[in-house]
């Protein structure tokens, strides 16, 4: 029997929430925590700020690679919330979280995540993004800051993390869960295959 020849992903993250997430593939597995501008031009739409994000991200992993022969995919993505046209990234303060869970509170909102991946050897880019719906229930201010205080929403886009105790203010999701979390697990299998990294 012929074994599969494993390529290693090279996670451009230093997100741990992608960096267990990517790890579900069982796939050999390399952290190369890429440090970016991650401004975009006012006006842009939230699937391209994602997807510009996500490439500049691996983008900036691959060039560290240019030299060597090292064969792998690098994978880079970005999360935003959006709520009434407007983008959320990470809170800036406890202040900010105030303001967005506010906002979100008792609505529907989109939460929006880029994938590029890189095919070090081939240099072929695949760059996509998933879109999930996301309804949160009624919160008090008291709730909220109870929220905030637990210190999850400090560095999450639209200052919740659905996978923590912030599932307990979600009443429910369209879409993919993991595209919540910053990693579309399935739209990133799809994408790997297309580079010939089949995860199944
Ligand atoms: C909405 C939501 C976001 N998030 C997180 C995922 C991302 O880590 C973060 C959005 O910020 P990003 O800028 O996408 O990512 P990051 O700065 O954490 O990591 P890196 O750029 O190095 O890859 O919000 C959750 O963990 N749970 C949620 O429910």
């Amino acid at each position: 029997m012929l074994l599969q020849e494993t390529r290693t992903l090279l996670l451009a993250s230093s997100s741990p929430r992608r960096q267990e997430l990517i790890r579900t593939f069982q796939l050999p597995v390399q952290i190369e925590v890429s440090h970016v501008d991650e401004s975009y031009a006012p006006l842009t739409a939230p699937n391209e700020i994602v997807e510009e994000l996500a490439l500049r991200k691996a983008q900036a992993v691959a060039n560290n690679h240019l030299a060597d022969s090292l064969d792998g995919v690098v994978v880079g993505s970005d999360t935003i919330v959006v709520f009434d046209n407007q983008i959320l990234n990470k809170p800036v303060d406890d202040q900010d979280a105030m303001r967005m869970l506010m906002m979100l509170q008792s609505r529907t909102h989109q939460v929006f995540s880029g994938v590029a991946c890189i095919d070090l050897k081939s240099g072929k880019r695949l760059v996509k993004h998933r879109m999930t719906e996301v309804t949160m229930r009624e919160l008090s201010v008291e709730q909220i800051s109870r929220y905030i205080a637990s210190g999850e929403p400090r560095d999450k886009a639209g200052a919740y993390g659905i996978q923590g105790i912030g599932a307990t203010i979600v009443v429910s999701i369209q879409g993919c869960y993991f595209n919540v979390v910053g990693l579309p697990l399935s739209l990133l299998s799809e994408m790997l295959k297309e580079l010939g990294v089949d995860v199944l």
